[in-house]
């Protein structure tokens, strides 16, 4: 039966590297699959990993109507025996539910990656129809960890290494930005709700507050 999977992680979890590897694994067998992507950070129509795999994409663009580009492609002679979604978090719901339609009238397996939460613990509006939709949801096997070494399970968004919890929920960004900048860590949700970040439990760790007084 084909299915429509969800695999779901925080940021850099290794979601976009299982996604190449299900290509790579199905095109070594003669598959041929279509791949999509919305906002990657390598640009405009790319599936990138941190590894440094990247490949071409189908840029799912706001309004890109999914299940008519696979009609489309496939009444034209091409041959689609899987899809492939990445950052599948920034699609609208309407285009999770064409997702769901690929695998139900056109009989493919629709794998989607994506984080679940945005930087305030809040669903992003994609994730949150494919959780109500997928066949599956998977948790990524290779846990990201926070700082304190437990797993992460939060992606916090920083300023200066300080967490912010205002602001626009889709902001194009990496876990490994310039301190100035726009950036995210994963952190566990203790040290999500403390707003802790590594930056600040470094700062916190010197600060002459935290040392143990001598005793007179
Ligand atoms: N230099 C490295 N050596 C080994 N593994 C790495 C290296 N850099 C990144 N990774 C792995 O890649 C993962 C991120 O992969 P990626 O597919 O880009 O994540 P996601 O799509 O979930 O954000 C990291 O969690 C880590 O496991
Ligand atoms: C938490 C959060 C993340 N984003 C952006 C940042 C990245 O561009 C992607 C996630 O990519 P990854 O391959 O999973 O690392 O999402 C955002 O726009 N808003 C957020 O709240």
């Amino acid at each position: 039966m084909p299915e429509l999977v969800f695999f779901s992680g925080t940021m850099d979890c290794g979601k976009s590297t299982l996604a190449l590897q299900i290509g790579h694994n199905r095109s070594a067998r003669g598959l041929q699959g279509v791949i999509f992507t919305r906002d990657d950070r390598a640009g405009e129509g790319k599936l990138s990993s941190r590894l440094g795999l990247v490949t071409d994409a189908v840029e799912a663009a706001p309004g890109v109507d999914l299940y008519g580009y696979l009609v489309e492609q496939m009444s034209h002679g091409a041959k689609v025996d899987y899809v492939i979604m990445d950052e599948a978090q920034f699609l609208a719901p309407e285009q999770i539910d064409q997702l769901a339609r690929i695998v139900d009238d056109l009989g493919l397996d629709v794998f989607a990656f994506g984080i679940t939460t945005d930087f305030r613990t809040k669903l992003f509006p994609g994730s949150q129809r494919l959780i109500e939709l997928a066949d599956r949801v998977e948790t990524l096997q290779v846990e990201a960890m926070c700082w304190c070494g437990a797993r992460a399970t939060h992606n916090a968004r920083t300023l200066a290494g300080e967490m912010v919890v205002e602001g626009e929920q889709v902001v194009v960004g990496d876990v490994t930005g310039s301190a100035a900048e726009v950036g995210y860590e994963v952190l566990c949700r203790r040290h999500h709700r403390r707003r802790m970040t590594s930056a600040t439990a470094r700062a916190g760790a010197l600060s002459p507050d935290v040392l143990p007084v001598a005793s007179a």
